[in-house]
């Protein structure tokens, strides 16, 4: 075996969570057809991409720098409404349902569609009102009720323990492990269907990551989840499809494990053994 073959191996001997025939049978909650985006500068950053994206799993978004990953996930809950001038092409069905057509509430979608982004992102505020104000906005509930959503969105985000003695604190006092942990509790508080993570753990130390990845893991059962990654491992680790992304385009999308141990394109095998990057 040469230096390139052991490096796969090693990416799938690391593989943790728990693969199975099952997660194959999950329905698909995300269609993309023939997606193209192009930024306002007329960079066409997305071309022609096409993929399924299955319901209660997690599906890893890799590729080099600049393919265009980001973009994608963007793509989802329509961030790039918020910087006018670029385009965007083909359709994204969210259970069945165009999300690109010009009628759709974007405060509606963002709320089906939660994100998460590399930096962790805390309001500044308390830890309470980081989880209450999202909700706030989209319910009227009694003081009882939100206290038990605030106790149940960051009982699940596997931050409840560690921070219930000082709720009324700042969130920006939290480490960063912590503050992401509180993101990701403050976009599941309003019940999303689908959760976007774009390199959450990149900005993390290896302790930090490993309990977001738990964290990754334990949510997978209830949400759609998507995350952008840089890191192969952490790919292998966290997800069951995996998509591969050069230069804009879907180069190859598969099971996880078929797309790290036995992948169709040349492209894909050269990325995942290092031969470039
Ligand atoms: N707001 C923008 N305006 C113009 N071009 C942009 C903008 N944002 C990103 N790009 C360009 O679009 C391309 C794809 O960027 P994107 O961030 O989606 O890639 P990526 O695969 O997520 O990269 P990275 O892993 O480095 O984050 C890059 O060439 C980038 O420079």
């Amino acid at each position: 075996m040469n230096m390139t073959d052991m490096n796969s191996q090693s990416v799938i001997q690391n593989r943790g969570g728990s693969f199975g025939p099952a997660d194959l049978e999950m329905p698909v909650k995300v269609e993309v057809k023939n997606l193209d985006f192009t930024y306002q500068n007329g960079h066409r950053v997305l071309k022609n991409v096409n993929m399924k994206i299955r319901d209660k799993t997690v599906t890893a978004f890799i590729g080099p720098s600049g393919c265009g990953k980001s973009t994608l996930l963007r793509t989802f809950n329509r961030m790039y409404d918020l910087y006018p001038g670029q385009k965007v092409e083909g359709e994204i069905l969210l259970d069945g349902k165009n999300i690109l057509s010009k009628d759709v509430d974007l405060n509606n979608l963002r709320a089906k569609v939660g994100m998460v982004f590399q930096k962790p992102t805390p309001f500044p505020m308390s830890i309470y009102e980081n989880i209450a104000f999202g909700i706030r906005l989209y319910e009227k509930i009694s003081k009882s009720e939100m206290n038990d959503r605030v106790e149940a969105a960051l009982t699940e985000a596997a931050l409840w323990t560690e921070v219930k003695d000082k709720i009324n604190q700042s969130g920006l006092g939290l480490s960063g492990g912590q503050q992401q942990r509180l993101c990701i509790a403050r976009a599941i508080a309003v019940k999303p269907s689908v959760l976007l993570l774009d390199e959450p753990a990149s900005a993390l130390d290896p302790i930090s990551t490993a309990k977001i990845e738990e964290l990754i893991e334990s949510l997978r059962s209830q949400y759609c989840i998507a995350i952008v990654t840089h890191n192969m491992q952490q790919a292998a680790r966290t997800s069951q499809y995996t998509a591969f992304m050069y230069l804009g385009e879907l180069v190859e999308f598969d099971s996880t494990d078929k797309l790290f141990s036995a992948p169709s394109q040349q492209r894909t095998s050269d990325y995942i053994t290092g031969r470039f990057g």
